[in-house]
C-alpha cells in the first residue's frame, strides 16, 4: 500500500503510519526552508547596499519593490492626522478594544524585579532597565497588519522604551496604510518611515541619515524578512532581534467530534497571509479528514485570496494519524507556531504540548482571535524555533541587570568558597581580590 492515501486537489493527504523517519521529515520541511540558499543571497546583497549607500538604496528598492520612490521617508504629523480621520469609528474602536485587551495579558505577565539575601550580607538582586532604542516593524506587502503595530507597541511601552521606530512598507500611492498609523500613534510612536522588507531590517540595524540605528529589532515579516534579521543579527555590528517570525504556520490536531467547517476556516485563515505559509490538519479520523477536505473546497471558492490560498495549501499537509497521542508527538515534533486542539477533552492534552508558540483549545478558539484580540501576542516562533522560544512579551523589550551588594560580613560568609574556586582555577587575581578583603575585615 502507498503512504498518498489519495491525490487530494487542494492538500496532499497522507498516512503518517507508512511514512519512513526521512519522508516524515521531509514532510514537515517549510517552504519557507526550501527556498533559503536563494533568499539569503538576495538579502545579503540589499543589506550590503543598504549599508553602503544608506537612503539613496532605500528610495531604489522602495521604487522596485514596493512601486514608489519617496522623496521622504517618514510619517509626518498630517499624515497620522489624516489616517486618524480615514478610519471608520468602528475600525478606531475594535483597535482601542484590542490594544487594551493586549494590555491586559501582557501586564499580567510582567517579569518583576526581585532581591534576595544569598547570605548574611549578601544581597542579590535583578533590575530591568527598558532596551534604549527598538526597532519594529510591520508587514504590508500582500496584507498590512495594523494588529502587528499593537503587538509589538503595547508591550514596547509597557516595558518602557523611551525610543521606538517602526518600518512599514508604503502604499503605491505612498502613503502607509491609515490603521497602521491609527495603532502605532495608540501604543505612542510618532517615528514611523515608510520602508519595507530586508532594507528596513538593514537600515534599522545599521542606520541611515534618515532611520536611527536600534539596539534590537522586533516583528514578523515574510522571507526575505525574517533572512535580514537572521543575518543582522549574526553580525556583531548589527542589532539584535526577537526571534524568527516567519511565514505563518498553523498545526490543527482533530478528532472525530470535530467541526469541519470550523477546521477548514481555520487551516485557511493562516494559509490567506501567503503562498509560503503551511497549514498542517492531523487527524486518527477518516471520516473527519474527508469532510474538512469538502468544506476546505467550498470555502475556498468563497475567498477573495483565494489564490494566495490555494498556494500555501500545495506546501500543506492532511496527515492521518494512528491516535491522538500520535499527533501530539507529531505536533511537538513540528514545533507549530499555533497549534489548534480541535479535541473534545483539549485541555487534558494540554500538559502533553511540549513544543508550540501559542495554543488554541477547543472549537470555540479560533487563531485568528490570538491573531486579533484575544490579548495574548502573535508574534510567534515559526519554523520550529518554538522548540527553543517563546512568543514576543513585556521582558523581549528589556534587559535583565543583576546586581550584589556585600556587607564585610558578608565577605566573610562567602569570601573562603571564592577564594577555594579561585585556587582550583588557577586564577590568582581572583584569589587576591577576595583574600585582601577577608584580611581587611579580620583585622
Ligand atoms: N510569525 C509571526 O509572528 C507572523 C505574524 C504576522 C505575519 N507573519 C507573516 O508575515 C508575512 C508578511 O509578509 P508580506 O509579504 O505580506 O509583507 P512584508 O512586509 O513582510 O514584506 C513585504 C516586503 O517584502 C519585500 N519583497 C517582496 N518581494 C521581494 C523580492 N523578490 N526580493 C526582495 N524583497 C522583496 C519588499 O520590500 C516588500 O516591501 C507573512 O508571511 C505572514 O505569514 C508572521
Ligand atoms: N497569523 C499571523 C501570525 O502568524 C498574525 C496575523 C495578523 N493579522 C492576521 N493574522
Ligand atoms: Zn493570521
Amino acid at each position: 500500500m502507498s503512504a498518498v492515501v489519495t491525490s487530494e486537489p487542494l492538500m496532499r493527504r497522507v498516512d503518517w503510519r507508512l511514512l519512513d523517519n526521512r519522508t516524515q521529515t521531509q514532510l514537515l520541511r517549510r517552504p519557507a526552508q526550501l527556498t533559503s540558499s536563494t533568499t539569503a543571497s538576495a538579502v545579503t546583497a540589499i543589506i550590503d547596499e543598504v549599508r553602503d549607500s544608506g537612503d539613496v538604496a532605500l528610495r531604489a528598492y522602495g521604487e522596485r519593490f514596493d512601486g514608489v520612490a519617496l522623496a521622504d521617508f517618514a510619517v509626518a504629523d498630517a499624515e497620522f492626522a489624516a489616517a486618524e480621520a480615514t478610519l471608520s469609528p468602528q475600525l478606531r474602536a475594535a483597535i482601542d478594544e484590542a490594544a487594551e485587551r493586549i494590555a491586559t495579558f501582557h501586564r499580567a505577565g510582567m517579569t518583576a524585579p526581585y532581591s534576595v539575601d544569598t547570605a548574611p550580607g549578601v544581597r542579590c538582586e535583578r533590575v530591568l532597565r527598558p532596551i534604549q532604542r527598538v526597532g519594529l516593524y510591520v508587514p504590508a506587502g500582500s496584507a498590512p497588519l495594523p494588529s502587528t503595530a499593537l503587538m509589538l507597541g503595547v508591550p514596547a511601552r509597557l516595558a518602557g522604551c523611551p525610543d521606538v521606530v517602526l518600518c512599514t512598507p508604503p502604499r503605491r500611492d505612498g502613503s502607509a496604510d491609515p490603521a497602521v498609523l491609527y495603532a502605532a500613534r495608540r501604543c505612542g510612536i510618532t517615528r514611523v518611515f515608510k520602508v519595507g522588507g530586508a532594507q528596513a531590517i538593514a537600515a534599522m540595524a545599521y542606520g541611515t541619515a534618515t532611520i536611527p540605528r536600534c539596539d534590537k529589532l522586533f516583528g514578523p515579516g515574510n522571507a526575505f524578512v525574517t533572512e535580514a534579521k537572521r543575518q543582522v543579527a549574526m553580525d556583531v555590528d548589527g542589532a539584535a532581534i526577537d526571534m524568527p517570525a516567519g511565514p505563518s504556520e498553523v498545526l490543527i490536531i482533530a478528532d472525530a467530534g470535530a467541526n469541519p467547517a470550523f477546521v477548514a476556516a481555520d487551516l485557511l485563515s493562516q494559509a490567506e497571509h501567503g503562498p509560503d505559509s503551511q497549514v498542517l490538519l492531523l487527524s486518527d479520523d477518516d471520516a473527519l479528514l474527508d469532510a474538512v477536505s469538502g468544506q476546505l473546497a467550498v470555502q475556498l471558492a468563497q475567498l477573495p485570496r483565494a489564490d494566495i490560498a490555494r498556494r500555501a495549501l500545495q506546501s500543506s499537509s492532511a496527515i492521518r494519524v494512528e491516535s491522538i497521542e500520535q499527533a501530539l508527538q507529531v505536533s511537538n515534533r513540528y514545533a507549530p507556531e499555533h497549534l489548534i486542539l480541535a479535541l473534545r477533552d483539549a485541555r487534558a492534552a494540554l500538559p502533553r504540548v511540549t513544543a508550540a508558540g501559542s495554543v488554541f483549545l477547543g472549537d470555540w478558539a479560533p487563531e485568528a482571535l490570538g491573531d486579533y484580540c484575544s490579548g495574548t501576542n502573535h508574534v510567534l516562533p515559526t519554523s520550529g524555533a518554538a522548540r527553543f522560544a517563546g512568543g514576543l512579551n513585556i521582558a523581549s523589550f528589556q534587559v535583565a541587570i543583576t546586581v550584589q551588594e556585600v556587607q564585610p560580613r558578608g565577605i566573610e560568609a562567602i569570601g573562603p568558597c571564592a577564594v577555594e574556586l579561585a585556587r582550583a582555577e588557577g586564577l590568582d587575581a581572583h584569589l587576591q581580590a577576595v583574600a585582601l578583603r577577608l584580611q581587611a575585615v579580620a583585622s
